[in-house]
């Protein structure tokens, strides 16, 4: 499977179009709604998020609730948009109007793709940079993400994004909890952590930063159980499952860095503290005493939860403003906004899960690929089964 998405922030519309997505899987417009809503959540947004109310429309390979096999195309209005027609607009505008209309950017704002994406494509107005820089185009991943969801739903896969950390304010380590009390919680928190003890901590942490005109980041977690072994190869560099996963995670704006399992830790513990040892049961089949390398040996899934963090940093763009030079006066200056999230990690980790719902999905499809979801269904159990007998 693959996707493509298209427009830009204060565009009419964003676009995604899901390619070689099984014909025969349920899906409507409510279940990727949900995902859209989730996204918009969390303390920190800015008054972008009061504007827009993203509901997808569905506008091809789906009939009456069912995938067709052929290309899905999805699009999510910006409401935004009715505010800026003039300046987005796709046709030419005369050299009068262009004056009226056309407030040129041309002070890049330190950590945004301005200025690179300005010197890159030749534009002295970075609003042709911005527009598509903007984490806007995360509404339509997620869209293809909850297409993913549906997938792996239906393959008896659970997934989950949420929130471990925000501003330096970690929360404790994660008890036995099922995927599904980890959903139920997160969606019941304003930062999508399970750990209610640091909850208005966090809160605290993002209305102290936004107070001083500044933005914090944080880690998000996301985690999934069901996932058949053996996913991805170890044969070729290019065909690692978790190579993939890590990439799909940082390729999401502000996204620096991605772990999985115990991640960096493992770098100070001893290989005995690290292996997850090998077990047998009748019942589960082969399974790992711990799980410390989060679902993955050889770039494949081991059977065990699947278990992935990416770390967002700080929004870039401060109230409190950071210094940078106008392309066209080579002047310094101090940037100021409008308007801005100062936190967006709660909403990142919908993203994240997402994103690596989409990898999963695409992983199975690829392994046991044909091209009904019943298929793929019979197929997946019968993997199973002969794994467990192995
Ligand atoms: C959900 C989400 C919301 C974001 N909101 C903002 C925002 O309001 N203001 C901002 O400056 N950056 C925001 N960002 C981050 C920027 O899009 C990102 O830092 C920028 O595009 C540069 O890309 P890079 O950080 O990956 O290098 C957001 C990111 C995500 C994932
Ligand atoms: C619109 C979204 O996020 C936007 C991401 C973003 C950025 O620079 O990445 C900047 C802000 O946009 P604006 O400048 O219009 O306020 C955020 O609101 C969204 O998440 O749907």
């Amino acid at each position: 499977m693959r996707y493509l998405t298209a427009g830009e922030s204060h565009g009419p519309q964003l676009t995604a179009i899901l390619e070689g997505v099984p014909a025969g899987l349920e899906l409507t417009a409510e279940m990727i709604n949900e995902d859209l809503a989730r996204r918009q959540k969390g303390h920190g947004r800015g008054r972008r998020m009061q504007i827009e109310k993203d509901t997808v429309q569905i506008l091809s390979g789906v009939r009456h609730g069912r995938t067709l096999g052929g290309p899905i195309a999805l699009v999510v209005e910006n409401k935004d948009w009715t505010h800026w027609t003039n300046i987005m607009g796709a046709e030419p505008i005369s050299k009068e109007d262009a004056a009226e209309v056309k407030r040129v950017i041309s002070r890049p704002r330190p950590g945004h793709a301005d200025l690179n994406g300005a010197i890159k494509y030749g534009h002295r107005d970075m609003r042709n940079v911005l527009e598509r820089s903007s984490a806007r185009e995360t509404t339509v991943r997620v869209a293809a993400g909850a297409v993913a969801k549906q997938i792996l739903s239906q393959l008896g896969i659970e997934i989950v994004g949420h929130v471990i950390e925000i501003g330096g304010i970690v929360s404790s380590p994660l008890r036995d909890a099922s995927i599904s009390e980890l959903k139920r919680v997160t969606e019941e928190s304003s930062v999508r952590c399970y750990d209610a003890q640091v909850e208005e901590k966090m809160k605290s942490a993002i209305d102290e930063a936004k107070k001083n005109g500044d933005s914090i980041g944080g880690v998000v977690e996301v985690r999934a159980e069901g996932v058949p072994v053996g996913l991805g190869s170890y044969v070729h560099y290019d065909r690692k499952l978790d190579a993939k996963i890590a990439a799909a995670v940082m390729s999401i704006n502000a996204f620096k860095g991605v772990e999985f399992g115990i991640g960096f830790e493992a770098a100070r513990r001893n290989g005995s503290e690290v292996h997850d040892e090998i077990l047998f049961s009748e019942e589960r089949g082969y399974y790992r005493r711990t799980n410390n390398l989060g679902g993955f040996e050889g770039g494949m899934t081991t059977g065990m939860p699947i278990v992935v963090r990416g770390v967002m940093k700080p929004i870039p763009t401060l109230y409190k403003p950071l210094q940078s030079v106008d392309i066209e006066t080579k002047e310094i200056f101090q940037a100021s906004i409008e308007r801005s999230d100062s936190c967006a990690v709660p909403a990142a980790a919908v993203v994240a899960e997402s994103a690596v719902a989409w990898e999963l999905a695409n992983a199975i499809v690829e392994q046991y690929g044909v091209d009904t979801m019943e298929l793929i269904s019979s197929n997946v159990s019968s993997a199973a089964e002969r794994s467990k007998d192995f």
